[in-house]
């Protein structure tokens, strides 16, 4: 369990996170979600030791992090997937994370298995696409096997096989009874990985809840309709319904039949709607219950909390904001109904000046469901097994053609600008690891996407390790120092 209680921290002048509070439930996925500079990282940071909060605790599993002695088996951490020294290969890097810990070196190829690195082990990590690179951060996240995963945007950089990989392994931990702090952009991604939200907007909790929850408390219920006789409806629900029904034109997604629109109608129920379509003989062609994605319910929220906000774009013949690129929905109203919304807005029905009619500048798309739900188009993934087996084979390949081929720009996260040294401390480095092994998860050799799990371990011995959470901290944040000072001395340098 992941408890931030309270948790202050200012840069400067700069206040990045302001009392933010809530728990990463064992045996759940914890979604955590904010736009660009809201604190998700500041805060998952603190909960690493990586910085020092001004106020506040974080605890993991009851113990601040600096308490822990072999802390990768207690807490795994993607942060910065760019991380790793690039003159190591990525199995050096691993074996030097693990040896650090008192783990022995044969889950260092179980991880290399489960995470698709097996081919790459001898190449050196400067190498690495951003993919890679992430992949072999979450590997040394699995090392130990830990009951907490602190996951800050894994799947940044992933192929759609990637994407699903990450979200099969969260639910895997969760289902374990382990506690995974999942932090994204991506609403979508969330919505079907977690099973609890926290939201944060300039450093202040917005919302803690379940998915389910906020769902329900934040989407708004609409039909859709397609009719040819578009005008006639808007008018007629107009009347019926003293002007609480909204009507508003959608672009043709797919094919209409000639003459038909579609549209999208609120404040009226679906059955009280069909009824009146019914009893007036309107001809209709659809008629489905709609509901607001979570994605939109998460930007309704966090409107107004975006630290950084993209300027608005025009372009010759643009005739209104696109999605999320202007401030003001145009007004409609359902009695003024004309043909032929512009392609690709979801126009609102134009008429005189009826706020309520007010369209929704981003897309309305279907509601998307729980963590069994299908894997998103727009992600890529599928999640029968077949397809991905096509896809694990389309990683490997990838994979052994990588170095020299896939360098991409850096990755979308602030720029660590320390490498990190490619020191372990001597005292480790020369000890045998003692102890028993780690089973954790074992990689189907046939489609790395795919893993059964055996029993986790029970207990574990550690010992003669020195100095384990110096080399956590070197190796997996890419610090650079060149003695070894107590952990404590290490929080805040070098940790962005
Ligand atoms: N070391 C630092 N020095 C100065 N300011 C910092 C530092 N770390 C974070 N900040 C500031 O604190 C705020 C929160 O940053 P943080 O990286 O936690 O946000 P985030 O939610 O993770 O953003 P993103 O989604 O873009 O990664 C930002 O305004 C950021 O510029």
């Amino acid at each position: 369990m992941i408890e931030i209680q309270r948790l202050t921290k200012r840069f400067g002048a700069k206040r990045a996170i302001d009392g933010v509070s809530f728990v990463a439930q064992d045996g759940k996925v914890t979604g955590f979600l904010g736009p660009n500079g809201a604190g998700k990282s500041t805060t998952m940071r603190a909960a690493l030791g990586l910085i020092r909060p001004d106020s506040g605790v974080a605890l993991i599993d009851g113990r601040p992090f600096a308490s822990m002695r072999s802390p990768l088996r207690e807490v795994g951490a993607v942060l910065n997937p760019r991380s790793a020294h690039k003159g190591r290969t990525a199995r050096a890097h691993l074996l030097a994370l693990a040896l650090s810990n008192g783990i022995p070196a044969k889950r260092v190829d179980q991880v290399m298995d489960i995470a698709g690195l097996a081919s790459v082990g001898k190449t050196k990590t400067g190498a690495f696409s951003l993919g890679m690179s992430q992949r072999l951060s979450i590997a040394a996240a699995l090392l130990g096997d830990p009951h907490n995963l602190i996951l800050d945007e894994p799947v940044n950089g992933l192929d759609p096989e990637g994407v699903v990989w990450v979200r099969q392994l969260c639910r895997y931990y969760a289902s374990q009874g382990r506690a995974v702090l999942l932090s994204s952009h991506l609403m979508s991604e969330v919505a079907q990985t977690a099973d609890d939200l926290v939201i944060i907007g300039r450093g202040r909790v917005l919302e803690r809840s379940s998915v389910a929850d906020f769902l329900a408390k934040h989407s708004t219920r609409s039909v859709r309709i397609v009719t040819p006789e578009a005008g006639r409806l808007s008018a007629l629900l107009d009347n019926a319904t003293h002007g609480q029904a909204h009507v508003e034109a959608l672009p043709a997604q797919s094919a209409l039949p000639a003459g038909a629109q579609a549209l999208r109608v609120t404040g009226i129920d679906l059955a009280r709607l069909a009824r009146l379509v019914a009893t007036h003989q309107i001809v209709i062609y659809e008629l489905a219950q709609e509901r607001a994605s979570l994605e939109e319910a998460y930007m309704a929220l966090t409107r107004g909390s975006e630290e950084y906000r993209a300027g608005g774009l025009t372009w010759p013949g643009a005739s209104a904001p696109g999605p999320g690129l202007g401030p003001g929905p145009s007004a409609g109203g359902p009695g003024a109904w004309a043909p032929g919304p512009t392609p690709g807005q979801g126009a609102a029905l134009p008429g005189p000046g009826r706020g309520r009619h007010a369209a929704q500048p981003t897309a309305w798309t279907p509601l998307m469901q729980g963590p069994s739900a299908p894997v998103a188009p727009e992600l890529g993934g599928a999640p029968g097994r077949g397809r991905s087996r096509g896809d694990a084979r389309t990683m490997r390949q990838g994979v052994a053609q990588a170095p020299g081929r896939h360098r991409r720009p850096g990755p979308p996260v602030a720029a660590n600008p320390v490498a990190t040294s490619p020191g372990t401390p001597s005292s480790a480095r020369h000890r045998k690891p003692q102890g028993q092994s780690l089973p954790g998860l074992v990689a189907d050799p046939e489609a790395p996407a795919h893993y059964h799990v055996p029993p986790l371990p029970t207990a574990v011995t550690q010992t003669g390790i020195a100095r384990p959470q110096t080399a956590w901290l070197q190796a997996a944040q890419g610090l650079r120092f060149g003695g070894v000072k107590s952990p404590n001395r290490l929080q805040e340098g070098g940790a962005r």
